[in-house]
């Protein structure tokens, strides 16, 4: 398969199982706790980082081997042992149970695959390259994340503050438009770079607003 459809699945408190507990299931794993997911690790053995997310009650740990069965409940799944028998078998129970599946070792086995990411607070870029060359993912991950500082946590954040705002006070959509319109044209950016910026106070956006939205 060379296309996919890409999606930002909300994840949180939902169970997620990984199958396996080495290298590859650990990076999954943090990836899925990132966005809060309740996860279910079945494996006889685990990497340090995960026994020690174990112990901090960060993530649910079952030492032994997969078994049919183990997936019930289950929002997503991720098949990352070494072994190819047993993701096969992962695969074919989630498939069976209606679960979206990722088989570490095939993209061909997997309903979804795992993307590289650069995350900035809220805003986040996924790339994939069907499976092809993930290593030229993560690298692709970071030329964008040179391209794409810190900075935009708080710009994106910022936005997300005036949007929210704009939302509450302007009932036209028409008005509301224009006025996020021109919040993008604003040199945000460019302040928090060079340390210009701070944050407005609820006054200052509401004065922004209405300021505005008179030359409307
Ligand atoms: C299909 C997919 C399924 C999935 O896992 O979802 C898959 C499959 C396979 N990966 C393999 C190898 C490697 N994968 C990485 C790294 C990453 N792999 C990730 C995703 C994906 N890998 C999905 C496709 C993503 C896409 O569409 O591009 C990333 C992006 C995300 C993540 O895992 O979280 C993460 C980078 C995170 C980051 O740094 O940003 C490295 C580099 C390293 O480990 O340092 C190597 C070694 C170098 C090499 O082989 O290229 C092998 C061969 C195994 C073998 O040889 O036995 C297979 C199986 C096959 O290709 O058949
Ligand atoms: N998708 C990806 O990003 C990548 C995928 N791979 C593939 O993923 C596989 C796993 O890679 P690593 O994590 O580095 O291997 P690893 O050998 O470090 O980990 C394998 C894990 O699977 C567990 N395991 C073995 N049999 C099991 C069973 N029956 N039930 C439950 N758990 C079981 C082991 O205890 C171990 O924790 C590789 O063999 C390779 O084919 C490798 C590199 C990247």
């Amino acid at each position: 398969m060379d296309r996919y459809t890409p999606l930002f699945v909300n994840t949180a408190g939902k169970t997620c199982c990984v199958i396996g507990g080495g290298r590859v299931a650990e990076r999954k794993i943090k990836g899925l706790l990132h966005a809060e997911a309740h996860i279910k690790v079945f494996s006889p053995e685990i990497t340090a980082e995960l026994k020690q997310l174990h112990d901090d009650s960060r993530i649910e740990w079952i030492a032994r081997s997969y078994r049919n069965g183990d997936l019930r409940g289950a929002f997503l799944v991720y098949a990352a042992t070494d072994h190819v028998e047993v993701n096969s078998s992962v695969v074919q129970e989630a498939n069976e149970a209606g679960i979206l599946v990722n088989d570490a070792m095939s993209s061909e086995r997997s309903a979804f695959i795992t993307p590289s990411v650069v995350r900035r607070g809220r805003l986040s870029i996924a790339i994939s390259t069907a499976g092809a060359g993930p290593a030229a993912a993560a690298e692709i991950r970071s030329t964008l994340e040179q391209q794409f500082g810190e900075e935009y946590e708080t710009y994106i954040e910022f936005l997300h503050q005036m949007r929210t705002e704009v939302k509450a006070r302007v009932s036209s959509p028409g008005h509301r438009r224009v006025l996020l319109r021109q919040l993008t044209e604003m040199n945000v950016l460019e302040d928090i770079r060079t340390g210009q910026f701070r944050w407005w106070t609820e006054e200052e956006i509401g004065n922004w607003i209405s300021r505005n939205q008179e030359e409307l």
